[in-house]
């Protein structure tokens, strides 16, 4: 059943989280390096795919986030998304703490920003624009590497907790169809 909507801005931080946690989204870890070559990072679910030319991509960091102020320095950063296996990944990089990456293992991009092990994919980006959003930047970044792709399920952030969901099943003539879609050798079947 419907409730009552709430007036012009007559409502509290709590009833604007709860309205605002019923979009599912997935969860990315952003990660950088500061000035020291230390790693460093945030949980962030503001993560969008924004342009395909250019390839560009939007997240929104807090203004007082530290982890945003040592990638404003860097000029980079890498976006990790996350599987379903990787809640404890999201709980280390969604508080507040000194040594995050203390329990994690990652590799270095091509550009030596973190990559967390066992996300579904990764990429790296230059940032191309900030912009104000209240309490939040928005940052606009341009990809330069795409990681590759793991096949696994997402994490799902929803209404303040974890969720996840089944993959979808690829059928075999689904698999074939692709196959043909994207074959590049040439007609050498006709
Ligand atoms: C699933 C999920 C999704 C999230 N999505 C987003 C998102 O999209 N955008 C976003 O900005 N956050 C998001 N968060 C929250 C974010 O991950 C956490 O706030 C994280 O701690 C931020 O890390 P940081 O390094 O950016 O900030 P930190 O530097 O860890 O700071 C976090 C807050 O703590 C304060 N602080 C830091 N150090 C101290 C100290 N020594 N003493 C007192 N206060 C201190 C800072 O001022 C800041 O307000 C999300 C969290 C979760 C779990
Ligand atoms: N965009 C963000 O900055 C953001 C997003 C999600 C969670 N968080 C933080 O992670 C922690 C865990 O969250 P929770 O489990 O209590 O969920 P919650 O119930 O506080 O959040 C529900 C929804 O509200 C929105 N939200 C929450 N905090 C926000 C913020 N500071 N700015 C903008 N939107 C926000 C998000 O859409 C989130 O899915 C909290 O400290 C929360 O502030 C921050």
């Amino acid at each position: 059943m419907a409730q009552t909507p709430y007036g012009t801005e007559d409502f509290d931080s709590r009833q604007f989280r709860t309205a605002m946690g019923q979009f599912c989204t997935g969860v990315t870890v952003i990660t950088t390096v500061d000035d020291d070559d230390r790693p460093v990072g945030f949980a962030c679910q503001s993560f969008v795919a924004l342009s395909l030319d250019p390839p560009l991509v939007l997240f929104c960091p807090m203004k007082t986030s530290r982890s945003w102020k040592a990638i404003e320095r860097k000029g980079k950063f890498v976006v990790n998304v996350l599987s379903n296996r990787q809640q404890d990944v999201s709980a280390a990089f969604g508080a507040p703490g000194d040594d995050k990456f203390r329990n994690i293992t990652w590799d270095p991009s091509p550009a030596g920003l973190p990559v967390i092990r066992h996300g579904l994919t990764w990429v790296e980006c230059d940032i191309e624009r900030v912009t104000d959003g209240g309490d939040h930047h928005i940052v606009i970044g341009r990809v330069q590497v795409l990681g590759e792709v793991l096949q696994d399920r997402p994490l799902l952030f929803y209404r303040g907790g974890y969720l996840s969901t089944e993959h979808p099943r690829v059928t075999p003539a689904q698999a074939e169809l692709e196959h043909f879609l994207t074959w590049t050798g040439g007609d050498t079947w006709l």
